[in-house]
């Protein structure tokens, strides 16, 4: 390499690793900032008030900010939001806050060298247990969690919406379906369907009192462990949407094993998860790495999403990939039904 190739290269890995960014965004959402500056625009002083924050740190926040490109401040101080601001309001449709505000995911790397050298996760380390207990003994930690994973779920799933209604499911278990993200997808895209939403009993009375207004009976909410008890049996479809990959192989096999012993006759297992490429650069192998940090579970290649149907006795019958790679549907079927 020659000097210019050097120093560019130090500045790019320096940019990589600098945690400033990340946190200057997550500090706005946290705050609520973005939700505070109206399109006119607002005075630092009177954002610093709206935001209950100190005003001479907020201002040096919100230039900060500026300078990632989330909000303009005028010659007469008057801050604006950028069209990149914009997606962190929460009113956005694809808002990012719920996910940028959060701070347990955060605090959960700690050491992560550690955990690469010796196993384990990080996020237990940092954070005294394991991520799912930890959260449901505290509550901001529960709901920050469960209002990013309703948002993601409305993002994420969309694209696979209209292959999931195609295959005319009569009944699905929505099986660790969180508050509902995906259930909600699928009983909009279908007035015949009905789902029951199975998740950890803290979880289950975080549902929205909306959602279940909305679709009354053809919606059954089951508290319940996946990992410790069986499944409601004998539905037609059961739906994971994020969950394997929590998981190591051990645990995910196990979950996989209760969905098949729950099986209706022509029913079929769906996960709705990242399918990483064999070799080579992927983003999807940084997923894979908050897997190994915060939950002890992985992000799957084809191959290893294959050799854990087989260990469960399925075969993946389809797979369905969204444009931009981030999920794919893999529908696993009992083997030999295929
Ligand atoms: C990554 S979230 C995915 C939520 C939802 N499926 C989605 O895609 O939005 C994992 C979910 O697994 C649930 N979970 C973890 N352990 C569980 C258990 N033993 N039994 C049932 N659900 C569990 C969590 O409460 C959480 O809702």
């Amino acid at each position: 390499m020659d000097e210019a190739e050097v120093k560019e290269e130090r500045r790019r890995l320096a940019e990589l690793f600098d945690i400033a960014p990340g946190r200057i965004l997550h500090a706005l959402c946290a705050l609520a900032v973005p939700d505070l500056i109206p399109p006119e625009g607002t005075g630092m002083d009177r954002l610093a008030s709206a935001a209950e924050a100190d005003p001479d740190r907020l201002s040096r926040l919100v230039l900060a900010a500026e300078t990632l490109g989330v909000v303009r401040v005028d010659a007469s101080g008057t801050v604006r939001l950028t069209a990149g601001g914009q997606l962190l309001r929460s009113d956005h449709p694809d808002t990012l806050r719920p996910e940028f505000a959060e701070i347990d995911m955060f605090l959960g790397w700690g050491a992560f060298a550690e955990c690469v050298a010796r196993g384990g996760t990080s996020y237990e380390r940092a954070r005294g247990g394991a991520l799912f207990e930890r959260i449901s003994r505290d509550p901001a930690s529960l709901t920050a969690f469960h209002a990013y994973m309703r948002v993601r779920a409305a993002q994420l799933y969309a694209p696979l919406v209209p292959y999931l209604a195609k295959r005319g499911f009569r009944s699905v278990v929505d099986v660790a379906g969180g508050t509902g993200g995906l259930t909600e997808l699928l009983l909009a895209a279908d007035d015949k369907l009905h789902v029951t939403l199975l998740d950890r009993p803290e979880v289950i009375e975080l549902v929205p009192h909306a959602t279940r207004a909305r679709f009354g009976e053809r919606l059954v909410l089951r508290p319940g462990d996946m990992l410790r008890s069986d499944l409601p049996a004998g539905h037609h479809a059961y739906a994971l949407g994020s969950v394997l990959h929590d998981w190591a192989d051990e645990e995910a096999v196990a979950v996989l094993r209760r969905c098949h012993r729950a099986l209706d006759d022509d029913g079929q297992i769906v996960l709705l998860e990242r399918v990483l490429s064999e070799r080579g650069p992927d983003r999807g192998r940084l997923a894979d790495i908050w897997m190994m940090a915060i939950t002890g579970g992985q992000e799957r290649t084809l191959a290893r999403w294959n050799a854990l149907a087989a260990a469960a006795g399925l075969v993946i019958d389809d797979v369905h990939d969204t444009a931009d790679g981030e999920v794919s549907a893999l529908v696993l079927v009992p083997d030999g039904a295929s």
